[in-house]
């Protein structure tokens, strides 16, 4: 008799029930114990809210955001009102910009993802305040192509400010991807969606000083050489500003960028050195202040809010017509970029010692030498450029833009310590 293979024979084992029952109790607490002793998902600005937009009463909401005051006078030299897509809206300068455009009478729409890189609920109450002015801010991301179509079907949008990013010098090393996916991937669709559309709107967005990197000569100039990104935040914003040469050079759009230096103020970002500061300084914890070397001070150029707005409608009522149609170019169209700086460089122990006064308290200061994490040494502006074709003209200075951040911070985060957490 020729023997079988083994495998032909097997059974499974005989077991009892009970046996079962037992070694199907010990398997479902494993899962159990598993399930609730795993570690919880990191919070990073990768998550992304659901998408909620849609809908008949949706549209109307948008529509209704965008139309324009018809009663109040014109602004933008006889060019009648704006209707204007604001993306990243319920952010720190974008929140400021929708109110002001709102203010004066243009439509605003606005387009936010609300992600978790900060705070989320310091986004919800700016939007809570945009909502108040007649702001409508539609959640949803700017690599949604579908969404930026309808959104282009149902407003004929005059001018895209596309201030969505993913922010922050130093974040770059923990999150590169979240770059990438916001300042490169986004930054394409909304140049993709803004081609297609019929007409084609001029588009502003935010570049960055960051770009300058490395740069020695001071004070910076458009001009000048940008190819020695120090962080992945400012390679991106560089490469932005390339993406921005390709679809104004193929389809005709008219695009301005605009180089932010270090922007505080109220409603500010709280993961930028001032407001952190203070929050730190009140808590009594230290802070640690950067020094370059030969115990060098490092500078910011910082400049505040409010002439960061006023430089932005300066861009936007400069801005002139893109040129294409239906993704096709029919003439040159206008293609610019500009410094919107501050033109004095404060040291960061100054911006510290200025705090210290406003909130009567002691800063516990660690000073060390700069990490290699992507942070350059100093930042300057030279505005000239902004002054002549914007009429761009800041007017505050650290010590009366503190003083209003201050302000804001303290009776914002008053009697709501969670919020500071
Ligand atoms: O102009 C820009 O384009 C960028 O401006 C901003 O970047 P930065 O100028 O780097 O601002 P910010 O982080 O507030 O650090 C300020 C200073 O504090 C120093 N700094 C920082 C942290 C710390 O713990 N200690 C310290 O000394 C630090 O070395 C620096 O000198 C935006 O965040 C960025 O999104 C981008 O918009």
């Amino acid at each position: 008799m020729v023997d079988r293979p083994p495998y032909v024979h097997r059974r499974w084992p005989n077991y009892s029930a009970p046996k079962l029952i037992f070694w199907a109790s010990i398997f479902a607490a494993l899962i159990l114990f598993l399930i609730f002793h795993s570690p919880p998902p990191e919070i990073s600005s990768e998550r992304r809210t659901a998408a909620t937009w849609g809908g008949l009463n949706w549209e109307k909401r948008v529509q209704i955001s965008a139309r324009p005051r018809s009663n109040s006078p014109s602004h933008s030299g006889g060019a009648g009102h704006l209707s204007v897509l604001v993306t990243g809206a319920a952010g720190f300068v974008g929140s400021h910009v929708s109110t002001a455009l709102k203010r004066r009478g243009d439509g605003v729409v606005g387009l936010d993802n609300f992600n978790s890189y900060y705070d989320p609920s310091l986004k919800r109450s700016r939007q809570k305040l945009l909502e108040k002015s007649g702001v409508f801010v539609v959640e949803g991301d700017i690599n949604d192509a579908v969404l930026l179509h309808t959104l282009f079907d149902i407003v004929a949008f005059t001018h895209v400010v596309h201030l969505a990013a993913q922010a922050g010098v130093r974040y770059a090393m923990k999150n590169p991807g979240s770059y990438v996916h916001s300042n490169i991937a986004g930054l394409v669709s909304i140049f993709e969606a803004c081609k297609s559309a019929n007409p084609q709107p001029s588009i502003v967005w935010a570049s960055s000083s960051s770009v300058y990197g490395l740069n020695s000569k001071v004070p910076f100039s458009e001009k000048d050489q940008t190819d020695k990104p120090a962080s992945l935040y400012a390679a991106t914003k560089k490469a932005g500003e390339e993406i921005a040469h390709t679809y104004n050079h193929i389809y005709g759009l008219s695009i301005t960028g605009l180089r932010f230096f270090t922007v505080y103020g109220p409603w500010g970002r709280p993961d930028m050195a001032y407001f952190f500061f203070t929050k730190d300084i009140l808590k009594g914890k230290p802070i640690q202040i950067f020094e370059g070397p030969d115990h060098s001070s490092v500078a910011r150029d910082f400049t505040y809010i409010d002439d960061i707005v006023r430089g932005c409608l300066g861009a936007i009522d400069t801005a002139e017509k893109s040129t294409g149609s239906g993704g096709k170019k029919k003439g040159v169209a206008q293609l610019r970029v500009f410094n919107l700086g501050n033109t004095s460089p404060v040291p960061v122990i100054k911006l510290v010692s200025i705090l210290e006064k406003l909130l009567k308290v002691k800063a516990k200061k660690n000073v060390l030498p700069m990490p290699r994490n992507g942070d350059v040494l100093f930042t300057h502006a030279n505005i000239s450029s902004a002054k002549k074709e914007l009429h761009y003209k800041p007017t505050t200075d650290l010590q009366t833009g503190l003083k209003k951040f201050v302000h804001w911070y303290l009776e914002y985060y008053s009697g709501n310590s969670e919020k500071r957490s």
